[in-house]
């Protein structure tokens, strides 16, 4: 068993690893080292102190390289076991990473368990016989100021014993948030065929996809044909979008439309409620099929789309990344670019409107929230993440309307732009 577990982590040693300890702060960087590390030990000390607080500590992180056990192990951890811990521990987010490595980010947790309690230890050694988990404890080198990092595996009684241990040395700030690494093919998608590779290993556990996958289909048309121009109103909720989009249909007599279209209204609350890369794989669907449906309407009218790709990756992007809004990845990252077979609007707007003005809007309204609308209202900082992302999207880039005026207001400004930017 110990054999098995070695050649899984051949590279274990190589990872750096962080702790988010509180989202307005760098998390905690360390790295692992098979020697001690003589130098800066006033430095060390501070970080250890910082780290571990002086609490009995444990890491498990989800480890597999299939993108979707390792969304599923994730809920899973998250929602059956975390909670499963004595109230005393305090549970905070951790990566495993390959500093500014794609795809190279495990998600988990830290648990700082400040009085050692006995249950502690049990729950998380079990997660030693899942083979995509890994679960670390830390403990001080006897007779020295050093910590180790310890790395479990089941042993022959099928308790968890450590099979390796390290050094733990403070490490630089990557360049990349860790949070940021995996975001192409696990919370953006590219193309239509990798969010419809995840939609079809979702039948087995969801199975409203397979009626989803007969919906759209392997090869969904979109080809942009008609002649007229397709205009998408985009922005955070209560920003404006359904009002103006009403007005500019009736305006310029154009056609209605809306990512994700009205047909997959009925199975949005399922995958509302599943893990990122399921939830993110059917809103990306969504855009191709109402692509298809602009695709044809574009042949008889101007096209109105409320909401397209730019929400898409704009809301996935802010999800994806944790803490700061200056944890985004770079505008210019390929993150925020066009998917490569996505039919292209010809002009995208971004309603924007100050938070005073969108929370007396959202309270007027009154309705009933998605689970990220919620987020939204109680959390500023998602707010920003959100419109910075959408401002970074690329080709087609959006162009940012101050929608705080009243709505006849904003209806001639945006006419406006529509006369200037599109041929009508
Ligand atoms: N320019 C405006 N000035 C004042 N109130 C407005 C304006 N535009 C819309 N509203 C009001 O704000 C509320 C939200 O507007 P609306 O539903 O159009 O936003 P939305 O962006 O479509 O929201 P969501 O994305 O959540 O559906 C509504 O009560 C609407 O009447
Ligand atoms: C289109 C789209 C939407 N969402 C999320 C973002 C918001 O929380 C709601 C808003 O949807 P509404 O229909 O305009 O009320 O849905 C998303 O995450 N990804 C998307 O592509």
């Amino acid at each position: 068993m110990a054999k098995r577990m070695l050649s899984r982590w051949g590279q274990w040693y190589s990872r750096v690893f962080a702790v988010e300890c509180d989202h307005s702060t760098d998390p905690l960087y360390f790295a692992l080292s098979k020697t001690p590390q003589e130098r800066h030990y006033d430095e060390r000390q501070a970080f250890y102190e910082k780290l571990f607080e002086g609490a009995k500590c444990y890491s498990v992180h989800v480890c597999t390289d299939d993108r979707f056990q390792r969304a599923l192990l994730y809920e899973a951890l998250k929602n059956n076991v975390i909670p499963r811990l004595p109230t005393g521990c305090s549970v905070l987010d951790a990566f495993s990473f390959h500093p500014d490595v794609s795809n190279s980010l495990f998600r988990g947790f830290f648990i700082k368990d400040a009085t050692n309690l006995p249950e502690t230890a049990p729950i998380l050694g079990e997660l030693v016989k899942n083979s995509g988990m890994s679960v670390c404890t830390y403990v001080r080198e006897e007779n020295s100021q050093r910590w180790w990092q310890h790395l479990l595996s089941e042993a022959e009684d099928g308790s968890a014993a450590a099979t390796e241990k390290y050094y733990v040395v403070p490490s630089e700030i990557p360049h990349r948030h860790p949070s940021t690494l995996n975001i192409m093919g696990n919370d953006v998608f590219y193309n239509f065929e990798d969010a419809y590779k995840v939609m079809e290993q979702c039948k087995d556990i969801i199975p409203v996809s397979e009626e989803l996958l007969k919906l759209v289909g392997p090869n969904l048309t979109q080809k942009k044909e008609g002649r007229f121009p397709v205009i998408v109103i985009e922005g955070l909720d209560a920003t404006g979008k359904t009002t103006l989009t009403h007005s500019l249909t009736t305006t310029l007599d154009a056609t209605l439309l809306r990512s994700p279209p009205t047909c997959l209204s009925p199975w949005r609350p399922c995958f509302d409620s599943e893990p990122a890369l399921l939830r993110r794989a059917f809103y990306a669907l969504g855009n191709y099929i109402t692509a298809s449906q602009i695709a044809a309407a574009s042949r008889h009218s101007p096209v109105i789309v409320d909401r397209y790709w730019h929400s898409t990756a704009a809301y996935a992007i802010a999800t994806a990344t944790s803490g700061k809004v200056g944890n985004l990845p770079s505008p210019g990252s390929e993150v925020y670019r066009w998917p490569c077979d996505l039919l292209r609007p010809d002009l995208v707007l971004l309603l924007t409107v100050s938070p005073e003005e969108r929370l007396r809007r959202l309270s007027v309204r009154g309705v009933e929230k998605t689970r990220e609308e919620a987020e939204l209202e109680a959390n500023h900082l998602f707010r920003n993440k959100v419109e910075q992302a959408y401002k970074r999207v690329e080709d087609p880039a959006c162009v940012v309307v101050d929608a705080n005026p009243p709505p006849d207001q904003v209806l001639q400004q945006v006419l406006l732009l529509i006369k200037d930017k599109c041929h009508l």
